[in-house]
């Protein structure tokens, strides 16, 4: 029998009074990935990933958490599921350890405290208390209590924001070895590296739908114009190298004897180009082909105004 996703979100749909957050999601998260969810702010992302947790009921559609019902079996996903909470329900005035260790004492195999404070680079506030810790510190408690439990799903709203590059990397570091050990992971971030970086999938929310979806190197081949530049002799007959490329490609000589094309650069497109040279006797020096990155799909997939 085929494994239960760890994810199954059908025609999630969530309304904030006339407000429509959700609108027909749809998103299967395989066990052991990293999926990373990204979207404008507003788009629906935290409403999603609070559905899956248990905290928010469908207006329609259906969530499914190894096959179970988020809210109605909540006690049986609870010890499964961790959850990074940001800030929220939190006493303010209990030490970061105290907290840790007490997270950990209501699980039946936590993991290595010691280690968890160590790797989180906690060691140096464990006795500090909770609001008294910098937005960092709460921050990198807030992870170590989600995944303190040894989880089977985790669940990272925006789990480096704020965080300083060192801290941010020990984050990274460590959703790496949930991955290794199995863990499937779910998170949201504004950071296209960390995706990136992260994530064997992609999934791009606008409006309160899935608009794309894939690894990184899917989203970033797929439907994005590349860019191919090459040195050759300056003045060569443009017209005619355009005339042996598909239709929606562009050449230009940037500065003299410094080329751009840009369209679809596919291996077809790298061969037409370079026999075109061969025959107009043009040697191209420093050929080189630019991918677009995660970013560049990201505003082209969700335009580039700012939101109301
Ligand atoms: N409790 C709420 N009451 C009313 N509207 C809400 C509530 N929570 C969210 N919304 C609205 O629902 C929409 C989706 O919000 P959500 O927080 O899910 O987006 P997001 O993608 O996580 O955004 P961000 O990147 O800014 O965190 C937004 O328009 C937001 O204003």
């Amino acid at each position: 029998m085929r494994e239960e996703p760890a994810v199954d979100i059908v025609g999630l749909v969530k309304r904030y009074g006339p407000k429509t957050a959700v609108d027909g999601l749809d998103l299967s998260v395989g066990r052991g990935t990293v999926t990373a969810v990204l979207g404008p702010n507003g788009a629906g992302k935290t409403t999603t990933v609070e559905t899956c947790e248990g905290y928010r009921r469908p207006d329609a559609g259906t969530v499914r958490i190894f096959g179970l019902d988020p809210v109605a079996n909540a006690p049986v996903l609870r010890p499964r599921v961790g959850v990074m909470l940001q800030s929220g329900g939190v006493y303010s005035g209990a030490r970061a350890e105290e907290m840790l260790r007490h997270t950990a004492t209501l699980h039946a195999h936590p993991v290595d405290v010691d280690l968890l404070i160590e790797r989180l680079g906690l060691a140096s506030c464990g006795r500090t208390a909770y609001r008294r810790l910098s937005g960092g510190q709460q921050q990198r408690l807030a992870l170590a209590m989600a995944v303190v439990g040894r989880p089977e799903l985790v669940f990272l709203d925006e789990p480096t924001a704020g965080l300083d590059p060192q801290a941010r990397r020990a984050t990274w570091d460590l959703i790496r070895d949930l991955r290794d050990d199995g863990v499937t992971v779910m998170l949201t971030t504004h950071y296209m590296d960390e995706a990136e970086q992260l994530a064997d999938d992609v999934a791009i929310i606008d409006g309160g739908k899935v608009i794309a979806r894939g690894s990184p190197e899917q989203l970033c081949r797929g439907g994005a114009e590349n860019t191919l530049r090459f040195i050759g002799r300056p003045a060569l007959d443009l017209a005619s190298l355009l005339k042996a490329l598909p239709a929606d490609s562009t050449a230009a000589e940037l500065t003299p004897g410094s080329y751009r094309v840009t369209g679809k650069v596919n291996p077809q497109m790298l061969a037409t180009v370079t026999s075109w040279c061969a025959q107009n006797g043009v040697m191209p020096d420093r050929i080189s082909v630019e991918r677009h990155t995660l970013e560049d799909v990201f505003l082209e997939l969700t335009g580039k105004e700012l939101r109301a």
